[in-house]
């Protein structure tokens, strides 16, 4: 059995919390999958690379609303493969070489599990291998629920983990979920020339952010897809390639390819972790305190195997919580979800942060909906831009924010002005009205949806 003083179980967020302060220590990072975890290789840098791509085949094949004379050939997929995977693997192999070069850290490649007490076994290509360590971080995160009815078929499907490195663009792809893997890659294969056509069990596209903001999205998007809504799968039959998905009203869509994209599930059940004493929630999450510690002594979670939001930059947080926690025992600091900002990175893009107006009705708030549209602001008249807004809810009492929605391009860069008001407590009126916002820029949506409300 080996021995380190710490181990960090995944190597995505758990990874990034390693730094030169560990030094002293003799650490062991345990990688099943390649370096960089979901974010860089399956999730939202890649997912974000191809969005860009399909937002400036977009640009041009609508550049005639700005009279200029332009003519797409299409997307070089093969180009942009290269491009995209070509960049991400290898940050991916330096991540992986620059912590095998290290001197304080020792690498263990292989699937791990606990066998008792901050005690693990790895499966690594030279046998089994196990560690102990005085303190352990799981950082093992989630991968896509497939429902039994895709599982079952024996027939091939996608999801995240793959359909972006598909060799080829389907011609016509079912796209099973209308949460945010949905609206981020069916915006990427309808750019890349893909009919598709989106089955979600909800009325609505992204039926979980704010009512205003999934409704204009599902009307946004309703001329360019296939939608499917209030509807689910039933059976999936055909052959490789030659796909035929029943749904329940008995309806049949004929499909190259099924990306499956209908949530994502914590890796908790494949670490036998009551063997060391560390429980999970009704839904696999580990349960943490707010210092991120499991009911395990010397043992610590973050990132999605965690009931916190299943996001990067909630994790990175979480991750400088863990590293504080592990250096500092003696002055630990705790995690905050108070105001936890989002984006789809779709088209159009969407941010938000807080409540949304049906979540602040249902806790009974008394609030004032503050909006603008971004055809009411100079740098909308710009963009020719006809369905962005921005929509706030302020606290009647006390002039806070509860919540913010934008929808239209740079959502996710101007919302971040109203997440540092939430963060801070500010008050709508003292950020409409105390800093100068720049004249003409699209930031003076934000303002004026402030102004609305007060
Ligand atoms: C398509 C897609 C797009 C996304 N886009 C965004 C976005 O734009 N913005 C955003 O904030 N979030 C986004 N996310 C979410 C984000 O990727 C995750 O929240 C984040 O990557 C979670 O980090 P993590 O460290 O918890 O898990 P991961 O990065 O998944 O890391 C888990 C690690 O554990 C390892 N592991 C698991 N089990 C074992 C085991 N038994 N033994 C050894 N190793 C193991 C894995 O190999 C991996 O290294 C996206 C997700 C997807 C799928
Ligand atoms: N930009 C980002 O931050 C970003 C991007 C992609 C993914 N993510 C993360 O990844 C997670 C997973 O994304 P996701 O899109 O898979 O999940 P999601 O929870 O966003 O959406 C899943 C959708 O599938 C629907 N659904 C569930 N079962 C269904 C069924 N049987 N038939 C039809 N529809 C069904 C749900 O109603 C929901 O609308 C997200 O929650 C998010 O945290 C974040």
């Amino acid at each position: 059995m080996r021995h380190h003083d710490l181990l960090v179980l995944g190597v995505g967020s758990g990874n990034v919390l390693i730094d030169d302060r560990f030094s002293h220590l003799d650490v062991a990072v345990v990688a099943e999958g390649p370096f960089g975890g979901t974010c860089l290789n399956a999730g939202c840098i890649p997912s974000k690379m191809l969005a860009v791509t399909a937002e400036v085949a977009d640009g041009v094949r609508e550049a005639g609303r700005h009279n200029v004379r332009a003519t797409s050939d299409g997307i070089d997929w093969p180009a942009v493969q290269e491009r995209v995977f070509g960049r991400l693997d290898a940050v991916a192999r330096d991540g992986e070489d620059d912590r095998r070069a290290s001197d304080f850290v020792t690498v263990y490649r292989g699937h791990a599990r606990f066998t008792g007490e901050r005690e693990l076994l790895v499966e690594t290509d030279d046998g089994p291998e196990t560690l102990h360590a005085d303190r352990i971080v799981v950082a093992a995160g989630g991968r896509p629920v497939v429902p039994p009815p895709v599982a079952d078929s024996g027939l091939p499907y996608e999801t995240s983990d793959t359909v972006m490195r598909l060799d080829e663009v389907p011609e016509r792809m079912v796209v099973l979920g209308g949460g945010y893997i949905a609206a981020e890659l069916a915006h990427v294969f309808h750019a890349a020339g893909t009919s598709v056509t989106v089955v979600e069990k909800k009325e609505t596209l992204l039926a979980e952010q704010d009512e205003s903001v999934a409704s204009a999205f599902t009307d946004a998007v309703r001329d360019q897809y296939d939608l499917r809504l209030g509807r689910e799968l039933v059976r999936v039959e055909g052959s490789p390639g030659q796909l035929r998905i029943t749904l329940d009203d008995d309806s049949v869509i004929e499909a190259d390819a099924l990306l499956v994209a209908v949530g994502r599930k914590p890796n908790s059940d494949t670490l036998d972790l009551d063997k060391a004493g560390i429980t999970c929630d009704d839904n696999g999450m580990i349960e943490v305190d707010a210092q991120l510690r499991t009911g395990a002594t010397g043992v610590w979670a973050l990132g999605d195997i965690v009931p916190g939001p299943p996001l990067k930059h909630v994790a990175n947080r979480e991750a400088e919580v863990v590293a504080h926690n592990l250096l500092h025992p003696d002055a630990p600091r705790t995690m905050s979800y108070d105001v936890v900002p989002a984006a789809v990175f779709t088209r159009p893009q969407i941010a938000q942060v807080g409540l949304t107006e049906q979540e602040a009705r249902e806790q009974g708030k008394e609030f004032v909906v503050g909006t603008r549209a971004y055809e009411d602001v100079a740098y909308g008249w710009s963009l020719e831009e006809t369905r962005g807004f921005c929509k706030v809810l302020v606290d009647r009492g006390t002039g806070r924010l509860l919540g913010a929605h934008v929808l239209g391009p740079q959502a996710a860069t101007l919302v971040q002005p109203l997440v540092l008001a939430m963060t801070f407590g500010l008050t709508a009126r003292d950020v409409a009205e105390r800093p100068l916002w720049i004249h003409p820029a699209l930031t003076e949506v934000v303002e004026n949806a402030l102004r609305d409300a007060m």
